[in-house]
Parts: C-alpha cells; sequence; structure tokens
C-alpha cells in the first residue's frame, strides 16, 4: 500500500505569482487547462496501490480548495485530505507533524511532491527502483546548465550505484549539473531523520529561547536538514530523469509547463487538446478549450493556449503562448503573443 504527499506551502510563499495568485490559491492555477497539483494527482492515481493523497499546506482551507478537493476525491474514487499546519513548518516539518497520518495504515512507501513542478511523474519507475534496494530516500534527479543549477538542490551521485554523495541546496557556486526535481520517494523508515531533527531543533530553540517561543520550533528544511546532512552514508539514492521537468514560480514558467503538459496531452489525454471543426476556431498546434468557454469561428487559437472556464473571445482573436483564466472576455480582434496570462 502506497500514499502521496503534495507539499503545497501557504499564502506567504508563491510571491512572484502576484497578482495571478490572489484569486486562485498557487497550487490550483490552471496549467493546460487543469489546476496544478491536478496533474499530481492523476499521476499519484495511476500507482497501482495508492491508498490515499495527503496535500499538506499552511492555507486557510477556503472554499476554491474544498471544492477542488471533494471534486478530485469523486473523480480519482481516492481520499484526498488536505492537512493545515498551524504555521509554516518548512519542506520537512509537516511530514513530521502530520507522521501518524501518514503512516497510518503502514504505507510500503510514500511521495512527497512539491506541488510547484511540472513533470511527467515517472513515479512507477521510481517505485520500482525502491522496491529493487529499498533506501530510506530516493529522490528524482534531472540535469541543468551550470547557471541554472544554482537555483536548485544539488546532487553528486555516485554514477555507479546513485547514492548521493553530496548535497547542496542552491549552492553560490557550481556543484553538480544533477538538480533535484522536488519528487521523492520515502520509505517510512525516512522520518527516523526527521524526528532527530526536530529533537535537536527543540533543544537548540530551548537553549536559545527559554519563552519555547522560538521561531523555527517545529521548521524542518527536508533540503538542507536531512539530505544535506545525510548525504554520503547510505540513505539517499537518486533517480534520473530524461523526462518533461520545470519549476512554477511564476506567470511566465507557468505557460513553460503549460506547453509541456499540452504537449503530453498529445499521449496521455488526447480528448483535451481541442480540434479544428467546421465552423469552429482556427486551432494551431495544441491548445486546451474548456467547454464552457464560448470562442467566435473566426478567432484563431494557438499553439500553447489554454482557455479557461466561461472565457468569451469576440470574432477575430488571435492568441498564441497564452493562458486565459477563468472568466476573462477577449473583446473583437484582441490579439496577444508570449508571454502572456489573461485574467
Ligand atoms: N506544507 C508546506 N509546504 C511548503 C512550505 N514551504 C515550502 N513548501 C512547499 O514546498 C515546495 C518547495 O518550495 P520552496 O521551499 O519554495 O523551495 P524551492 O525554491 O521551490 O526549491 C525546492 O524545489 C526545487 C525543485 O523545484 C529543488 O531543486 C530544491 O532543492 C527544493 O526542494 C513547494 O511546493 C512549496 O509550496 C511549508 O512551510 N509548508
Amino acid at each position: 500500500m502506497l500514499k502521496a504527499v503534495i507539499l503545497i506551502g501557504g499564502p506567504q510563499k508563491g510571491t512572484r505569482f502576484r497578482p495571478l495568485s490572489f484569486e486562485v490559491p498557487k497550487p490550483l492555477f490552471p496549467v493546460a487547462g487543469v489546476p496544478m497539483i491536478q496533474h499530481h494527482i492523476e499521476a499519484c492515481a495511476q500507482v497501482a496501490g495508492m491508498q490515499e493523497i495527503l496535500l499538506i499546506g499552511f492555507y486557510q482551507p477556503d472554499e476554491p480548495l474544498t471544492r477542488f478537493l471533494e471534486a478530485a476525491q469523486q473523480e480519482f474514487n481516492l481520499p484526498i485530505r488536505y492537512l493545515q499546519e498551524f504555521a509554516p513548518l518548512g519542506t520537512g516539518g509537516g511530514l513530521y507533524h502530520f507522521r501518524d497520518q501518514i503512516l497510518a495504515g503502514g504505507p510500503e512507501a510514500f511521495f512527497v511532491l512539491n506541488a510547484d513542478v511540472c513533470s511527467d511523474f515517472p513515479l512507477s519507475t521510481m517505485l520500482e527502483v525502491h522496491r529493487h534496494q529499498p533506501h530510506p530516500f530516493l529522490l528524482l534527479g534531472t540535469t541543468a546548465n551550470r547557471t541554472q543549477s544554482l537555483n536548485y538542490g544539488c546532487i553528486v551521485e555516485n554514477p555507479q550505484t546513485h547514492e548521493v554523495l553530496h548535497y547542496v541546496e542552491k549552492p553560490s557556486t557550481f556543484v553538480s549539473d544533477i538538480i533535484n526535481c522536488g519528487i521523492y520517494l520515502f520509505s517510512p523508515e525516512a522520518l527516523k531523520p526527521l524526528r532527530d531533527v526536530f529533537q535537536r531543533n527543540q533543544q537548540d530553540g530551548q537553549l536559545e529561547d527559554s519563552s519555547g517561543l522560538w521561531p523555527g520550533a517545529g521548521t524542518i528544511r527536508l533540503e538542507q536538514d536531512v539530505f544535506s546532512a545525510l548525504a554520503g552514508q547510505g540513505q539517499i539514492y537518486v533517480h534520473l530523469t530524461d523526462g518533461i521537468w520545470s519549476q512554477i514560480k511564476s506567470a511566465g514558467s507557468a505557460l513553460y509547463a503549460s506547453r509541456l503538459y499540452l504537449s503530453q496531452y498529445q499521449l496521455t489525454h488526447p480528448e483535451r487538446l481541442a480540434k479544428h471543426t467546421p465552423g469552429g476556431p482556427r486551432i494551431r498546434g495544441n491548445v486546451y478549450i474548456h467547454p464552457t468557454a464560448k470562442v467566435a469561428p473566426s478567432a484563431v487559437l494557438g499553439p500553447n493556449v489554454s482557455i479557461g472556464e466561461g472565457v468569451t473571445m469576440g470574432e477575430g482573436v488571435r492568441l498564441r503562448e497564452s493562458i486565459v483564466l477563468h472568466g476573462a472576455t477577449l473583446q473583437a480582434a484582441a490579439s496577444g503573443s508570449p508571454p502572456r496570462c489573461s485574467y
């Protein structure tokens, strides 16, 4: 039995996404026509033995999030629950805080996914790798160029065994071209090192502040406190992928991710791609149109356009490389090219 945890952060995170994230929380921002984390949920639901998906974050559970969870549970026929942190606990603190919920039912392993990544999520392959040689931590890695790598967690592996020998989070000088994708498979043993960090932080916090209000109490940084600390000790391994992957931190990067997912739909969800029909708008390349959108027949859309719920598009609109958010109206003859998110 398997579980998955999606780290969705909270309102103070994702500031580079404003103002787009004011209306919908960033994890629900539409990428290729569906909320960002629906791509994660679809991938998890396809793994045989997946029992439950937990979203961990520090958002107040508002109406869009609740509605999304209800719809997703029905669609994927899986329990999908939101667990709210009482304060931002970092990338590892929530995993430790909610360890009882994660381990309930005795999962063999659990996936941990950053919400703000776009990927083809090779989860079943990661599971095969884990079953072949179980270790507490399996990280998904990909390659980046020297300059880009500095923005990510960087991994030095043993190329024969794929053990992580050295891990540096966002180094200031070049360390490795293998970067951390923010997609992991942990065994239940992974929670032991998290407990050690938690206990050490509590002690250090009490030394620093006898009032017990030390702000770091409960916070665990998975990357620095666990991966960097345990690298080279036979506990952390990396699986390299050459599949699609990108981070979604800004409106521009959402457009890039949308392009990747739209092209992936050719294989995974051809029904989501708009087709040219007689009397309908002209479609160029990969385009998603929500069934409730009203698009004038003289519009020309694509490539890489995603049209949201209830959008109205007047005569002669021409759009490419764009995400049009729900409810937007594009007047007749409006046109747009990269990068554009209309709302
Ligand atoms: N629940 C919860 N989630 C959090 C918190 N802080 C961050 N997250 C979530 O954890 C993920 C990582 O967020 P960041 O802390 O902003 O890290 P990053 O700059 O995106 O870098 C991470 O991801 C890269 C891949 O995209 C990695 O390369 C890098 O090593 C690191 O893991 C995001 O999905 C974010 O929403 C928190 O306090 N609580």
